[in-house]
C-alpha cells in the first residue's frame, strides 16, 4: 500500500576517494598496520558517514521510547504493564540505568511517551508523542490500525529531523516489548518464532514456554501481515515504530546510529525494510543475552562492539560502547603518522 508519509531518501555512505584517504590515514598512523583491529574500521565507518576525513561526534542524543503492549495480559512478561509508567517516573527523576551512563558520558537523555498507558504531568525531559495508550492485544487483533502505525513512524520521523546533534541512541522501555520485537524478527527474517523467542525480563521455563506458545498463535492470527509496514501494524509496538521512523530520519541526514541490544535492533531491521541504506548508517554497540538478538545480528550482517550479557535495553548499551567511537574520532584525528614522527614505515 503507498505510504501517507514520505521516506526520505538515504544517502549512500561509500565515497571511493574519501574510503581511500581515511584508509591511507589509518594505515600510515605510527603502529603496525591494523593493529588498532575494529576501532580502525569504526573510524572508516565514521568517516563515510559524515562524508569527512575527520568525523566527529557532536551533541549525542538519546531518545528512550516508551510504550505499552496489550499483549502483556496473557503473561508473556515477568512483569506487569504498570511497570512501564514507573520507570518513565524513574527516567525523568534520573535514576534508571540509562540516566546513570547518559551521565557519565555527557550523552543528552529525552523519554518519548510513544504510547505508555498513563498519563504524565509536562516534563521538560518528556515528549508526549502518544498515539494511543498501548497496543491492541495481537492475540485477537492488530496491535495498530495502519493509521496509527503511519503516525507513530512519521512521529519518530519528526523528533529525529528536529533534533540536535550528529549522533542517535534510540533506547526503549515497554513492559512486553521482547514480544513484539521476537514476532517481528520470525515474519520479516522468516525465523522460527522458537528461535526468536526468549526469556526478556527473567521469565522462568513454564512461562517461557507458555510465551513460545502465545506467540505463535499470534504469528498465526496475523499470516496476512506479511510486508513490512503490515508485520509492523499487526504485531506491533508504537515505541518500535517510532524508533523505526526515528532510525530512518536521522539516516537520511547522515547521523551515526549506534544501536543498543534486541528491540532497538528490530527497529532497525524495520527501518532497513522500510526505507533500504539505513543499517549502513548504524554501529552495532553491544551482543544482547536475548537470543533473537543473535539471530538479528546475522540477518543484518553486523558484528557488535562488546558482549556484556547486558539485557536491558533503555539504550543502556548504547551508552556504554559510546567512549569507543569517541576514541575511534580521536586517533584518527589526534595520532601521529609516521611522516609527522620521523618514524619509517615498514619498507
Ligand atoms: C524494572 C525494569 C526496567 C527495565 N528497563 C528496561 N527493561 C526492558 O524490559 C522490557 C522487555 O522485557 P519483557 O518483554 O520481558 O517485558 C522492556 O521494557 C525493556 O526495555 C526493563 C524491565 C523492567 C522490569
Ligand atoms: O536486548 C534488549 O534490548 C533487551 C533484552 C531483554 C529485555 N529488554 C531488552
Amino acid at each position: 500500500m503507498p505510504h501517507p508519509f514520505i521516506v526520505p531518501a538515504i544517502p549512500v555512505p561509500a565515497n571511493p576517494a574519501l574510503r581511500l584517504a581515511l584508509q591511507q590515514a589509518i594505515d600510515n598512523k605510527t603502529k603496525p598496520r591494523g593493529a588498532l583491529g575494529r576501532l580502525e574500521f569504526l573510524a572508516l565507518q565514521l568517516g563515510l558517514i559524515q562524508d569527512s576525513p575527520t568525523p566527529r561526534l557532536v551533541a549525542p542524543q538519546i531518545r528512550v521510547f516508551a510504550a505499552d503492549h496489550g499483549l502483556n495480559r496473557h503473561g508473556v512478561s515477568a512483569y506487569p504493564s504498570v511497570v512501564t509508567a514507573q520507570m518513565v517516573h524513574n527516567f525523568l527523576q534520573g535514576g534508571a540505568a540509562i540516566n546513570v551512563f547518559a551521565r557519565q558520558h555527557q550523552l543528552a537523555l529525552k523519554v518519548v511517551d510513544a504510547g505508555v498507558d498513563a498519563d504524565f504531568a509536562p516534563h521538560p525531559d518528556l515528549l508526549d508523542c502518544k498515539i494511543r495508550r498501548g497496543t491492541r492485544d495481537t492475540l485477537h487483533q492488530a496491535a495498530m490500525t495502519d493509521a496509527e502505525c503511519h503516525a507513530a513512524l512519521r512521529r519518530g520521523m519528526e523528533l529525529a529531523r528536529d533534533m540536535a546533534g550528529n549522533l542517535l541512541i534510540v533506547g526503549e522501555m515497554g513492559i512486553g516489548n521482547t514480544s513484539a520485537a521476537s514476532l517481528l524478527l520470525a515474519r520479516l527474517g522468516d525465523l522460527p518464532i522458537e528461535d526468536c523467542t526468549g526469556r526478556g525480563t527473567g521469565l522462568d521455563d513454564p512461562a517461557l514456554a507458555r510465551k513460545r506458545r502465545v506467540l505463535a498463535q499470534v504469528l498465526a492470527r496475523h499470516a496476512g501481515a506479511q510486508s513490512p509496514f503490515d508485520a509492523l501494524a499487526a504485531l506491533g509496538g508504537l515505541e518500535i515504530a517510532m524508533m523505526a521512523g526515528a532510525l530512518i530520519m536521522a539516516a537520511s541526514q547522515r547521523r551515526v546510529l549506534l544501536m543498543d541490544g534486541f528491540i532497538a535492533g528490530v527497529a532497525l531491521l524495520v527501518a532497513e525494510r522500510l526505507a533500504p541504506g539505513v543499517r549502513r548508517f548504524a554501529v552495532f554497540a553491544h551482543r544482547s543475552a536475548e537470543p533473537g538478538h543473535g539471530h538479528l545480528l546475522r540477518l543484518l550482517e553486523a558484528e557488535p562492539l562488546l558482549a556484556l550479557d547486558l539485557r536491558l535495553g533503555e539504550g543502556s548499551g548504547a551508552a556504554l560502547a559510546y567512549p569507543l567511537l569517541q576514541s575511534a574520532c580521536a586517533f584518527l584525528d589526534e595520532m601521529a603518522s609516521f611522516a609527522d614522527a620521523g618514524i619509517g614505515a615498514r619498507g
